[in-house]
């Protein structure tokens, strides 16, 4: 068995009387990528939120590389890539400064050189000296995604991050989920398009369907 880089059991989160989510289990193993659909409200998003220790949920665990989420140790957070909703961003670093930021700040070597391939990569080299405000949506969304992938990970927990994208986003971002995970990363991906979790998933958690 390959190693297990997420291992999630027993998720159960209540708002009130509403049970959304109801002991949801899920494993990803290191190079696999797994899906998680459904319709609006039936609790993807909460689920990653509980993944990521965002959210607490009413009963079950979630262990990363077979140990407890603790946000604290700089050795999980540099393991766990997360793209949700959309990230606040400094309003005074421009598009590069931000990538220079994540990438310096998780001890990425070479970090000028590996903005630079990413800048090229999202396709935001020509806005790179702009500031976030300036940025169309579409843009700040690579630049979300961009931050994901200067800095070091093991494990990718992604929220819809299609959103927003154009044709070619979406399917650039198609190849480099199937790179990634032939690099041994493991994914988890909320999404509403069928296409690109065909293409990315090797699994597929569907829930709302009680
Ligand atoms: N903090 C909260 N308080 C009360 N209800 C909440 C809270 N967070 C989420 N919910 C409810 O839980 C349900 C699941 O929400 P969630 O955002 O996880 O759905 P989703 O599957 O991600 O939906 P979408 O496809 O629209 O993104 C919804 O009915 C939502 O209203």
């Amino acid at each position: 068995m390959a190693d297990a880089l997420l291992t999630v059991r027993g998720i159960t989160r209540r708002f009130g009387e509403r049970t959304v989510l109801d002991a949801v289990d899920l494993d990803v193993v290191a190079g696999e990528a797994v899906g998680v659909v459904g319709p609006n409200g039936s609790g993807k998003s909460t689920l990653l939120r509980c993944i990521v220790g965002a959210d607490q949920p009413d009963a079950g665990e979630t262990l990363l590389s077979g140990q407890q989420l603790d946000e604290r140790r700089a050795e999980v957070r540099r393991d766990l890539a997360v793209v949700m909703d959309d990230i606040d961003f400094f309003p005074d670093l421009s598009v590069v400064e931000h990538l220079d930021l994540v990438a310096r700040a998780h001890g990425q070597r070479d970090a000028e050189d590996l903005v630079d391939a990413v800048l090229d990569e999202v396709g935001l080299m020509q806005v790179s000296g702009q500031l976030p405000s300036t940025l169309s949506s579409g843009q700040r969304r690579r630049l979300a995604l961009a931050s994901v992938f200067v800095r070091p990970r093991t494990l990718l927990v992604l929220d819809e991050p299609e959103q927003r994208l154009d044709v070619e986003g979406v399917a650039w971002l198609g190849e480099k989920l199937v790179a990634e995970k032939a690099a041994g990363r493991g994914i988890v991906l909320v999404s509403h398009d069928p296409d690109l979790v065909a293409k990315v998933c090797d699994r597929v958690v569907r829930l709302g369907d009680a």
